[in-house]
């Protein structure tokens, strides 16, 4: 580890809170994974968070799941008194309850995804579940993200307006420490990480201009790229041209508000052909997550099997 990196394990070895920065490339991951070594080496039972289930999956082998699933937060859809309510009294949130009494260091990775009313709602979870009026029931908390990379996506349906969570009026009680990275440790692809830095910061030279228009080249003809619509209704559009007749379609069992149930990206009915690709819009576990893809490779009336080699699983969906 390098010195920043080195410093970053000492505060949290300390026992102190801690945001961790710095641009791509300069080993946040990295000290992270470190960081959860040494800390449970030393008998301190560390929660891994991420903010999306494509990010927990670089923590496969350290337990790490999402921040609604630990929490009990499911789509965002409970307003904090609500929560608070499920978090004291009902019994279906016994294992929320257990996750926030059991951990004595919360880490959570890619926390530029974070919006401010999630954070919130994590910090009232575990405060609440602690019985302790201390931020975060005074569990130690330890982020790590970079806020030019990627940012919280906004839930018109349960009015999260994804404001970034260092606008929570909480955070900078909640991170006294700040650890910013400064070296780029990713040996390989220099040019590469001068070009994502300089559109991350808005100031592009003719170099990393002309680095990416040299990156504009013919598909491959084996890859089947992913096509990226504005709305809802051109991906619907376009993905029943691509598929023809499809082979089986299954309808929902739809109940519930109209209001909520207009705002739901899931159509409510489901088309399919051996070979097809399909997307997970949720996370089913904590492998197999919102934006994985692969092929549909079987079906019958009950059910749909899709094979992903990534995780080297097979789920068969009941339809
Ligand atoms: N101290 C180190 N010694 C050797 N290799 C390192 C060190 N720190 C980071 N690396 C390597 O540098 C590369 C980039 O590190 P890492 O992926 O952790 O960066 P990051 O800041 O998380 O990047 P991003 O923001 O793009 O996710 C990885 O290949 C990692 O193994």
């Amino acid at each position: 580890m390098n010195n920043l990196q080195k410093k970053a394990v000492d505060l949290a070895m300390a026992g102190h809170n801690l945001f961790i920065t710095g641009q791509a490339g300069t080993g946040k991951t990295f000290v992270l994974k470190e960081m959860i070594s040494v800390l449970r080496q030393s008998g301190r039972k560390v929660a891994v968070l991420c903010t999306t289930g494509m990010a927990s999956l670089n923590f496969l082998n350290f337990g790490a799941t999402t921040v609604h699933r630990w929490a009990g937060l499911y789509d965002g859809r409970y307003h904090s008194s609500e929560l608070k309510d499920l978090v004291l009294r009902d019994d279906r949130y016994d294992h929320v309850r257990k996750n926030a009494c059991d951990a004595d260091v919360i880490i959570i990775d890619e926390v530029s995804m974070l919006s401010k009313k999630i954070f919130e709602q994590l910090e009232l979870v575990c405060r609440t579940a602690m019985g302790n009026h201390q931020l975060f029931g005074g569990t130690q908390i330890i982020s790590c993200g970079d806020f030019r990379q990627l940012r919280p996506v906004k839930n018109d349906l349960y009015n999260d307006p994804g404001l970034y969570c260092f606008q929570s009026d909480i955070w900078t009680s909640v991170f006294p420490h700040r650890c910013h990275l400064v070296d780029v440790m990713r040996q390989d692809e220099q040019e590469l990480i001068i070009a994502i830095d300089e559109t991350a910061r808005g100031a592009v030279s003719d170099e990393t201009h002309n680095l990416l228009k040299s990156l504009d080249r013919p598909l491959l003809t084996d890859v089947q790229p992913l096509h990226l619509c504005a709305h809802n209704a051109d991906a619907q559009w376009y993905n029943s041209e691509k598929l023809g007749d499809p082979e089986k379609v299954y309808h929902a069992n739809v109940s519930g508000t109209h209001k909520y149930l207009k705002r739901i990206i899931a159509p409510n009915y489901l088309a399919i052909k051996i070979g097809c690709p399909v997307i997970l819009l949720i996370n089913l576990s904590s492998t197999l997550v919102n934006g994985l893809h692969d092929i549909v490779k079987s079906y019958d009336d009950n059910s749909i099997g899709v094979h992903f080699p990534d995780i080297k699983e097979t789920y068969s969906q009941e339809t």
